[in-house]
Formats: structure tokens, C-alpha cells, sequence
């Protein structure tokens, strides 16, 4: 059984990843998890396991063995630190989190020789979507070009960034010609309007994410239309799984400082 780190507890993503950890046959959770300072010296329990609750500057180098994997699901503003923190123990990781500076994470790990796969989306069908797209623009750059594109996501009223997955389809998109940026992505919210204007069932109000890109193309007389919509969270913690397993087999290659997406993880 490899040991597994989560950071990011008591957050949803770091709860469903861990619940998936302790039912999985060759997976087991270290006996502590990361948190932030609000959550530090709590207790929790994922099946019939008692987790520790800890800030990773409270724990000591000999409380991790060597064969640890991490996984980070935690905030913008702590993931950079975190991913410090693991590259310094020598832990490869998985990282969730989205809202970072993904070039400066790229060069930590490279630069310490760690071992990572970072990707704002782990869920399998989206990183196939993700896929066509970027195989879409590096073939065919400027094909649409002058063409418009809307883009808007919904996601759970307590997310704080805009979807880490539309932001990366921006870059694609501009590659194939849009004069589209970032900031142009509409991000809902509210629940009041996730449930009458965009369908979202009650019981996913705290947990889905929808994304539709609607370009227009040849003066507004074609239009093309991507949507994905995710409810409920276990599809990324299964990526997440993928991802872990992917990393265990690099380390076991002794293969260092490098950065991997989940289209690698697929390609397996
Ligand atoms: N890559 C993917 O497929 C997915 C990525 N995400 C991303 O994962 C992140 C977490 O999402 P949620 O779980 O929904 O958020 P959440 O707000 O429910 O959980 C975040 C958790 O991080 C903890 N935290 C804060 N500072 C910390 C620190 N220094 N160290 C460790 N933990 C700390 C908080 O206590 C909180 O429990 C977001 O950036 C989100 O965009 C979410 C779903 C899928
Ligand atoms: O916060 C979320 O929930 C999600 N975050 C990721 C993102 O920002 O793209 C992935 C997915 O949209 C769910």
C-alpha cells in the first residue's frame, strides 16, 4: 500500500479524494493531512480512519517515509507554498488546486528535481476535450481568426477563482485565432440563477461545474458551441487516482524534475 498526503482537508475536493484513497486496494492515507491555520490540531474521520489534522510546517521529516505520494486540493493562495513544502520532503504530488502561478510551480519542481502532475481539471472526459482542443490550434493556428468567442462557467457559490479549466481553453482558443482573454470569462456564482437559468439540480448547487464556449464564426453566420458539465466532485478524485499511481510508477523509473499534465497520465 502506498502512503498518501492530502492537503487541502476539511475542502470538498481533498474529502472526496481521501474517501476514494481509503476505499482503494493498493492506497492507504497517512495517519495526519494538511490543512490551514483555522483547521490545525482537528480531527477527522474518512471511514472508519481517525485523520490528524495539521499544518505541514507543524510536521516533522521523520513523520513521512519515503514512499509517500501528496495530493494537493487547497486555495489559490497555498498551493504554491505547499508545493514548496513537498518538493523540499521529496514527495512527488498531484496538484488540484487551481489560481497559481503554474509557470512558477513548473520551475520548482524542475529546479528541485521533484515530480508532479499539475492539471486544473483531472476529470478523464474533459482532459480528452482539452486534448482535441490543444491538438485543434497547434495544428491549425490562426484558422479562426477575426471569429468571437463567449465563454461562461458556473461552479459552487463558495469557489473563489475563475475556472482554472476555461482560463487553460484560452489559451487554445487565442492560438486559433480569437482576440479573446481571460478576464472576458463570465463566472456565475449564484445559486439563485445556477438553479433557475442553468438547470443545476439543488442537490449540486455546492458542488458542479458547467462551462460552455459559444464561438461565432464567418460573420456571426456559423456557430459552434462546447459545453461540459460536471455535478458532484468523484470524477476528478478518480483522475486524481490515475494521476497518483502515473507518479508511483515514475518514481519507481527514477525519473526527476519533471511536470506532468493528465494528458500524460492518460497516455499512461
Ligand atoms: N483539478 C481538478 O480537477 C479540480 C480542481 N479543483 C480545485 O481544487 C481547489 C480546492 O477546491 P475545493 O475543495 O472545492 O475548495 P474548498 O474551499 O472546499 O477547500 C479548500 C481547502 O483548503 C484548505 N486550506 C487552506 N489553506 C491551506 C493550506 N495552507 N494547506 C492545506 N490546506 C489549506 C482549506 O481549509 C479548505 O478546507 C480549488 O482550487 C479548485 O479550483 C476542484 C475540483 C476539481
Ligand atoms: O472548483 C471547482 O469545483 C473546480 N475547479 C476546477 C477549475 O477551476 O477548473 C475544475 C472544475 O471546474 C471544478
Amino acid at each position: 500500500m502506498t502512503p498518501i498526503l492530502i492537503s487541502g482537508l476539511p475542502g470538498a475536493m481533498a474529502l472526496e479524494t481521501a474517501r476514494l484513497v481509503a476505499e482503494s486496494a493498493d492506497l492507504a492515507l497517512t495517519p495526519f493531512a494538511l490543512t490551514s491555520a483555522k483547521h490545525d490540531s482537528e480531527s477527522l474521520l474518512i471511514g472508519a480512519e481517525k485523520l490528524r489534522l495539521v499544518e505541514c510546517k507543524h510536521v516533522a521529516p521523520a513523520d513521512l517515509s519515503a514512499d509517500v505520494v501528496a495530493v494537493d486540493y487547497s486555495t489559490p493562495e497555498a498551493a504554491l507554498e505547499n508545493l514548496a513544502w513537498f518538493v523540499r520532503q521529496g514527495l512527488p504530488v498531484v496538484v488540484g488546486t487551481t489560481g497559481f502561478d503554474r509557470e512558477e510551480a513548473i520551475r520548482l519542481v524542475r529546479e528541485a528535481g521533484g515530480l508532479a502532475v499539475i492539471a486544473p481539471n483531472m476529470a478523464i472526459p474533459i482532459v480528452l476535450l482539452q486534448a482535441a482542443a490543444r491538438y485543434l490550434a497547434e495544428t491549425f493556428p490562426g484558422a479562426l481568426a477575426g471569429a468571437e468567442l463567449t465563454i461562461r462557467e458556473s461552479h459552487q457559490a463558495h469557489k473563489r477563482d475563475t475556472s482554472g479549466t476555461a482560463k487553460a481553453l484560452v489559451a487554445a482558443a487565442q492560438t486559433l485565432g480569437f482576440g479573446f482573454t481571460v478576464e472576458q470569462i463570465e463566472s456565475i456564482r449564484d445559486p439563485a440563477r445556477q438553479s433557475n437559468e442553468l438547470g443545476v439540480p439543488d442537490e449540486h448547487l455546492d458542488g458542479h461545474a458547467l462551462h460552455r464556449y459559444d464561438a461565432r464564426c464567418a460573420g456571426g453566420t456559423v456557430q459552434l458551441v462546447l459545453e461540459h458539465n460536471v455535478l458532484g466532485r468523484r470524477v476528478y478524485a478518480e483522475g486524481t487516482l490515475r494521476a497518483i499511481r502515473f507518479l508511483i510508477a515514475r518514481r519507481k523509473a527514477d525519473v526527476r524534475g519533471q511536470v506532468f499534465c493528465m494528458e500524460d497520465v492518460l497516455r499512461g
